[in-house]
């Protein structure tokens, strides 16, 4: 579905992790991971156009949330993603992006993964260079750990460094209320905190099972929130909460109100709180907005579908003063 003039759209998921082990460091300053991911309705959106007559290379263009922090260079996921694609597949890197950001910028939603995702699939569909599912999921790899899942969607196991994908079978559909941050966290200043803290302990980092852990597995097959929310483990929440305290009292406020579950997602700072149905959803909303221990608040669902073409010509569900979705919110 290449648009006349040459654009393709895509969309791509921000996630949650309902399960986040981590295991021993490696030579490569990586962690042996068990991440149990879930794609949330949140959705990042990246166009790829052919340049303009006599442009060469990739140029990027971002708005929406956190845009202003989101870098313009080589650096960017999605530029990444594309110079990939095309020295893989032997094009000319030729290609305008054009990114329009829901997920907050190093939140621990992945945004910045998804963004790459997207950007593979429009420039493999806009160049027409035909990479299928296993080379796409290679290269994704090679973009971040958490890109593989963006790409796939649903709810999956990652294992190695996350990458290392099966899909996870849940039934139905979960509510989650988001607590967002201003300010983003490092993931890799996150993992050190992590090890300080696990060196400090005297424990050692545990020896990881590669599969989805038993009650988690349970409550997803049954689609049972209430022991979802029981099950869900995030090795990296005390490091998140040591780096920013003030995620302790999102935590403890979601408690006070009966979440079935609350946890830092991945590296953080957002907090994600599991509630039984939409209107348990915006009660939570209002009285966490009320807080104003987030900077913004917003009502998702999940699991949603991974990177996929969306039409480039039907008007976009996107807010343009918000940066996010109506749906969401
Ligand atoms: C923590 C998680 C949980 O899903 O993501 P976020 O919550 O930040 O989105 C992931 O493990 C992050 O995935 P991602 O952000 O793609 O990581 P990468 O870009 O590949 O790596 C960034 C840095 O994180 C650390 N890292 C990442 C993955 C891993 N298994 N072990 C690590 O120690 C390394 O220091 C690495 O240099
Ligand atoms: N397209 C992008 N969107 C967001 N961040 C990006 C992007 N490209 C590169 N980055 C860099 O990647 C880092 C983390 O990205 P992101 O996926 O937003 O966070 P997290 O890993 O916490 O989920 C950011 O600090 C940012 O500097």
């Amino acid at each position: 579905m290449t648009a006349p003039g040459g654009r393709v759209v895509v969309r791509a998921p921000a996630k949650i992790n309902l399960a986040l082990r981590v295991g021993a460091l490696d030579d490569e300053g990586y962690h042996d991971v068990v991440s149990v991911y879930q794609a949330v309705s949140v959705f990042e959106e990246v166009s790829a156009s052919l340049p303009r007559d006599g442009v060469t290379g990739v140029t990027v263009s971002v708005r929406g949330t956190g845009a202003v922090s989101t870098p313009l260079d080589a650096s960017n996921l999605a530029v990444r993603a594309a110079h990939l694609l095309a020295e893989r597949a032997g094009v000319p890197a030729d290609v305008a992006l054009s990114i329009r950001k829901s997920a907050p910028v190093a939140g621990g939603m992945a945004g910045g993964s998804a963004d790459a995702a997207a950007a593979l699939l429009a420039c493999d569909l806009l160049w027409g260079t035909g990479a299928g599912r296993d080379e796409l999921h290679a290269m994704a790899a090679e973009l971040g750990a958490d890109v593989p899942f963006a790409l796939m969607g649903g709810t999956a196991l990652g294992v190695g460094r996350g990458d290392q994908l099966t899909p996870v079978l849940a039934r139905g559909e979960f509510h989650w209320v988001l607590a967002l941050a201003d300010e983003g966290l490092s993931t890799p200043g996150v993992y050190r905190e992590h090890d300080r803290l696990v060196a400090a302990s005297g424990l050692r980092p545990p020896d990881l099972e590669p599969e989805v852990p038993a009650g988690l597995a349970q409550a997803l097959r049954s689609g049972d929130p209430a022991a979802l929310g029981a099950a869900l483990v995030n090795d990296l929440q005390d490091a998140a909460c040591s780096l920013r305290p003030p995620l302790r009292r999102i935590l403890d406020l979601g408690h006070d109100h009966g979440v079935l579950g609350a946890l830092v997602s991945g590296s953080g700072p957002t907090v994600a709180l599991l509630v039984p149905d939409r209107s348990a959803a915006l009660e939570l909303a209002v009285a966490l907005t009320a807080s104003g221990l987030a900077s913004d608040v917003r009502r998702v669902t999940g699991p949603v579908h991974g990177a996929r073409q969306v039409d480039p010509v039907a008007p976009s569900p996107f807010h343009p003063s918000t940066g996010s979705h109506p749906t969401v919110r």
